[in-house]
């Protein structure tokens, strides 16, 4: 049995527009430590995704199909339940890590919270461990800083501390929503050392959210690229890499930086942007910005067709494309 194993996801959100459908029949499974990564623009559905297996989404949020996690399913889970779950089974770090901290709180008292709520230690125990774990998180001086405020640490502390947070209980997922993209660019490096080798550590399932295609291709063994709500290709991250079968999955490629390329090159871009979830198509999402639409791709949903190595692309193109060698090798 997968750890994670989400079906027909699909979540309705109240938009100042109307309702509107974020995410549009989403299905993926992970199993024990293995490692997940979740690239796309901003505003595809990332974050709403990984939300509704925290129980995090807005109230008003309509979620059907299945979400299971560890057998049990996570989709109209009492608050209670969930509660058990979130911070204990399930560990979150987040984009801004004040997001997760108090600022009013200690620090050991709030990476302690867990220990007591989750795992009944008393104060003086949760300590011990709270020092433990920001020694391993590699904050200096831990043991003179546990009375310390969140503002009294830097920003890069501040995640570290926001890491040994989501991992006080020793969950069996992490899920990182950015977790590096507010640092400075010195600081995003080790961070990301830091999650990979404590996901190795304790045998950690991960899911990632990234917008660097350079973070997805070093953490993570595979990978679904999300757009409009859909994930229009997946599979194993090198052969995702290798392949870049899906028009929007080869715009993603030739849109990103690239290290080193000579200065006054312009990057290339998707062209448009990404429609609101209202004036989504009807058929695939990408429709709208591809260059290879036809009638076809805007009234019909695409199915998944499955390359070899569990790697499945949503275009109803896929074959015109390849044969005209639009594919990067
Ligand atoms: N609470 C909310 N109420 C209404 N719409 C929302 C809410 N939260 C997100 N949305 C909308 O849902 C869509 C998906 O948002 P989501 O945050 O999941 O995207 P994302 O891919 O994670 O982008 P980002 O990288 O910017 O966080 C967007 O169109 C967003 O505007």
């Amino acid at each position: 049995m997968p750890l994670l194993e989400v079906k027909d996801l699909h979540i309705g959100l109240q938009t100042q527009r109307g309702p509107a459908e974020a995410v549009r029949g989403i299905g993926f499974s992970l199993e024990r430590s293995e490692t997940l990564g979740i690239v796309g623009e901003s505003g595809c559905g990332k974050s709403i995704t990984v939300m509704s297996l925290m129980g995090l989404l807005p109230s008003t949020a309509k979620v059907g199909g299945s979400i299971r996690f560890d057998g049990t399913e996570l989709v109209g889970l009492p608050e209670k339940r969930m509660c058990e779950i979130r911070g204990n089974r399930i560990g979150m770090i987040f984009q801004e890590p004040m997001t997760a901290l108090n600022p009013v709180h200690t620090i050991a008292r709030q990476v302690g919270e867990p220990l007591r709520l989750h795992r009944g230690l008393s104060k003086a125990d949760a300590r011990k461990e709270v020092l433990a774990l920001l020694e391993r998180v590699g904050i200096p001086d831990a043991a003179s800083r546990l009375d310390a405020y969140p503002h009294q640490f830097s920003g890069g502390q501040r995640q570290r501390i926001g890491i040994a947070m989501a991992l006080a209980c020793g969950p069996d997922l992490l899920i990182a929503d950015e977790p590096t993209t507010a640092l400075d660019v010195t600081i995003q490096k080790q961070i990301l050392e830091l999650i990979k080798s404590l996901v190795a550590e304790r045998g950690m399932a991960l899911i990632l959210i990234s917008h660097d295609l350079g973070v997805i291709a070093q953490t993570v063994s595979k990978m679904l690229v999300m757009y409009g709500g859909s994930v229009v290709e997946s599979g194993p991250t090198e052969a995702v890499f290798a392949r870049r079968a899906h028009p929007y999955t080869q715009g993603l490629f030739a849109a990103r930086p690239v290290i080193g390329a000579p200065r006054g090159v312009r990057l290339a871009t998707i062209k448009g942007s990404v429609p609101e979830l209202v004036d989504l198509p009807k058929g695939c999402p990408f429709a709208g910005r591809c260059s290879y639409t036809v009638d076809a791709c805007m009234t019909t949903r695409p199915p998944a067709t499955m390359l070899p190595q569990d790697h499945a692309v949503r275009c109803i193109r896929l074959e015109e494309i390849a044969a005209e060698g639009a594919i990067a090798p």
